[in-house]
């Protein structure tokens, strides 16, 4: 299978090696802030968009030529896997996933199937072939994490607090573990696939991690990540990257995981992860809030963090979180416009 030669900024960023400008890509770039989405979204359901390939592959290819960023990532969804190993998973817009069968019991874990990427997602790995023969960035695969995917299962639906999901942590250790186990079980081999399949770079998003303190998030969820990220970085060459919202007291405990990229939310800076000796590349992180701001706003801001990311090498632009509706997308444009213009090197500022 040919690939098109890529623009690889992005990833010798993630690799901390030496770039012409700052890369920048924006979580939920594919997304219901673009009228052309809306319109394709009127004929489909969530999941019959992105388990159409020709489909997946137009809406994951609109940001790119749309905004110019310097990365593409896969129409899909966290739940995408697990639609096929027995969760009933519907998504409602502007709710998110809500899920008809939640894991309640040991029994509930035990019936969860093994994922067959071939079998239960041939869709996804159709796309990404296809989109690698097209694209002329890097296509970013990705998965949920395993506390995050969890949350959902046992919340049956978004929450605020977890008090389901962390009660059934707390009550029954062991119980928890196997859910840990089955979902890091499958996140490896979605992830495998993705890259078998073309994917250039992995982000492994735990969302919801942040509603753990970081001694839970060590008892808990550390040992099923160290898995998941050892496991990867022995069988495939991509980058890693690992992002969270309200993980920034869990950055030193993720600056000792093998991955290669934090992503940031924006309640911690740039400088202040560097100040706590964080050494990985970084990815982020304004809030995504600031979009709806005046120019002027949004531009301080942006040189701000920009500043604070070009001080050494290694560091992506993003937004702290994902692209909402009622952002524009001539927004978009001028944003990245502004940060390949601003990082340039040589360029006047
Ligand atoms: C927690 C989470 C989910 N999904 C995801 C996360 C982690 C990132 C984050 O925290 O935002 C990840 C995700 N979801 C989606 C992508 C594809 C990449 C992209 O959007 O550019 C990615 C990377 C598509 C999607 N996933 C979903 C949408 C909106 C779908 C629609 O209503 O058309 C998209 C574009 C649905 C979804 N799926 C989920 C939520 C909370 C929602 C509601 C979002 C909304 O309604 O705005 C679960």
């Amino acid at each position: 299978m040919t690939q098109q030669p890529i623009n690889d900024t992005f990833l010798k960023a993630c690799r901390q090696e030496p770039t012409d400008y700052i890369p920048v890509w924006y979580m939920r770039q594919a997304g219901r802030y673009q009228p052309e989405y809306r319109q394709i979204r009127k004929q489909y359901s969530f999941f019959e968009m992105s388990e159409t390939p020709e489909v997946c592959v137009e809406v994951t290819s609109l940001p790119v030529t749309q905004l110019g960023v310097d990365a593409a990532i896969l129409f899909a969804d966290i739940m995408t896997p697990l639609k096929p190993i027995g969760v009933d998973v519907e998504i409602r817009s502007g709710v998110g996933p809500v899920i008809s069968n939640p894991i309640r019991t040991k029994q509930d874990v035990k019936r969860l199937g093994e994922l067959d990427p071939e079998s239960g997602v041939p869709f996804i790995l159709k796309a990404i072939q296809m989109l690698t023969q097209r694209l002329s960035v890097p296509l970013i695969g990705f998965a949920g994490a395993p506390f995050t995917l969890a949350s959902y299962m046992i919340e049956g639906g978004p929450s605020k607090n977890y008090h389901k999901t962390k009660g059934l942590m707390y009550a029954d250790p062991t119980l928890w573990h196997a859910l840990m186990e089955k979902l890091g079980a499958m996140t490896i081999t979605y992830l495998q696939a993705q890259v078998r399949a073309g994917a250039h770079a992995l982000q492994v998003f735990d969302s919801w991690v942040g509603a753990l303190s970081a001694e839970d998030y060590q008892t808990y969820v550390a040992p099923i990540m160290q898995k998941i990220f050892n496991t990867l970085k022995q069988t495939t060459d991509v980058p890693l990257i690992y992002f969270g919202i309200g993980t920034g007291h869990l950055l030193t405990e993720w600056d000792k995981l093998p991955i290669d990229v934090i992503g940031l939310d924006w309640r911690t800076s740039i400088s202040s992860a560097r100040k706590l000796g964080i050494t990985k590349t970084l990815q982020g992180n304004l809030d995504p809030s600031l979009l709806l701001a005046p120019w002027e706003v949004i531009e301080k801001k942006a040189k701000e963090i920009l500043d604070q990311g070009i001080s050494q090498p290694g560091y992506i632009f993003n937004l702290g979180h994902g692209i909402f509706p009622d952002v524009q997308v001539e927004t978009l444009q001028r944003l990245t416009e502004f940060v390949h213009h601003y990082t340039k090197k040589g360029g006047n500022k």
